[in-house]
């Protein structure tokens, strides 16, 4: 199962994020970098607060590598009684050194070494944590302001770090300025951790105060992501028939679909665009129908309505590595699963809303390039009324 990491700065945010599910509590100062460390008294004031409820893992601050300095901050910050240091790795400096002076330490705490992903470094983090004794590795972002873990890293780069850690018997964290529309994508590649400051705050800016409703709205959507992806290997729902079926080359903008025995839901693949090394093809899911709480009218409150979902996602393919490989796609199921994931949060007002929520979780989809986002209600009095919408990714 994937932990929810929320980064805090005091016992208040502490208390804050353990309202809303927080699994670890994380503790930074999000002022003084990327891996900014609070003061010893606030560690001790949280690890008083928090009393053993969830684990508590604490930063060292953004330390260059140099072999002293480095063990010194980590057995001093092991000492005060967290459960995990985490320990970023610099690009300059002695990495190695440090690595070796990590393992001669006894500190009472795991060692979690933060890889980041838009500083290049020649580090192997499976080697890392074996010279240095580390139980974990975890990919950040150094940069706040420059993008998120996914704009310096595809997901297929994510998951094969993901993957060399789990073989190497690694816990394995991923963070980096991630955002709601994250959650489902990474949580797909299954890692043990999945943290985050930025998005739990007001204005989704890390140095400001938490905002209760962000941390909640992450809680929520990891608690139903963490699920999703088994939904893989589980039975689909009655309304949907989830078999591929892809274009004949030639078929320009046709394509064909499978039809759901239970109440007509398409799903298929079809090429329309030009068939060069990297096409255009659509990815869809048709006539998907769910009970959603939705509407702004009493008599729409408390209850649920038949809601139709159409989605028709254009990505950016290249037949000449599809290799019939899943992860070189876009899985119907990351559809399926963020609409699930998505109206799970409880009544939402308009269509529009709701059309909005299902188009961003498409489109941050890495290999996404547009998405067309149909929603009606079918319990309407004469018919479907509903809303379409179309985003790229250039307006995202
Ligand atoms: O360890 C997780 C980080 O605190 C993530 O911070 P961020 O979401 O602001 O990049």
């Amino acid at each position: 199962m994937t932990h929810f990491l929320a980064s805090v700065r005091n016992a208040a945010e502490a208390e804050r994020v353990l309202a809303a599910g927080a699994d670890i509590v994380d503790l930074k100062e999000p002022d003084e970098g990327a891996l900014g460390a609070v003061a010893p008294s606030v560690i001790r004031d949280c690890l008083r607060t928090i009393g053993g409820r969830k684990p508590v893992s604490a930063t060292v601050g953004d330390l260059p590598m140099n072999p002293a300095a480095v063990a010194e901050a980590v057995a001093a910050t092991a000492e005060l009684g967290v459960d995990t240091v985490k320990l970023g790795i610099a690009a300059e400096g002695d990495p190695w050194g440090c690595f070796d002076a990590l393992r001669s330490l006894s500190a009472p705490a795991d060692l979690v070494l933060v890889f980041f992903a838009d500083v290049p470094s020649d580090v192997d983090p499976t080697e890392a944590a074996k010279a240095s004794g580390a139980c974990g590795v975890m990919l950040d972002t150094a940069g706040k302001g420059r993008g998120s873990l996914t704009d310096h890293m595809t997901l297929d780069e994510i998951g094969r770090f993901v993957d060399r850690a789990r073989q190497a018997e690694l816990q394995v964290g991923l963070a980096g300025s991630l955002r709601a529309h994250h959650v489902l994508p990474l949580l797909a590649l299954r890692p043990d951790v999945i943290g985050f400051r930025g998005a739990l705050c007001e204005q989704g800016a890390r140095g400001f105060n938490l905002d209760p409703k962000a941390c909640a709205e992450i809680g929520r959507l990891v608690a139903a992501g963490r699920t999703a992806p088994e939904a893989r290997f589980e039975a689909r729902p009655t309304s949907a028939v989830c078999s591929i079926s892809s274009a004949r080359p030639g078929e320009l903008g046709g394509g064909e679909e499978e039809t759901g025995a239970q109440n007509g839901t398409k799903i298929g693949t079809c090429e329309h665009g030009e068939r060069h090394r990297r096409a255009l093809d659509r990815i869809f899911v048709h006539d998907y129908v769910l009970e959603v709480e939705i509407g702004v009218h009493h008599n729409e409150k408390g209850v649920t309505q038949r809601v139709r979902f159409s989605v028709d996602i254009d990505i950016a393919s290249d037949p000449t590595t599809l290799d019939d490989d899943i992860d070189r796609t876009l899985d119907y199921d990351y559809v399926i699963n963020g609409i699930k994931a998505i109206i799970s949060g409880g009544h939402i007002n308009l269509v529009e809303t709701l059309a909005e929520d299902v188009a961003q979780h498409c489109i941050s989809h890495p290999r996404a390039e547009r998405v067309e986002v149909m929603i009606e209600k079918l319990d309407k009095d004469p018919g479907a009324v509903g809303v379409q919408i179309v985003r790229s990714k250039q307006e995202t």
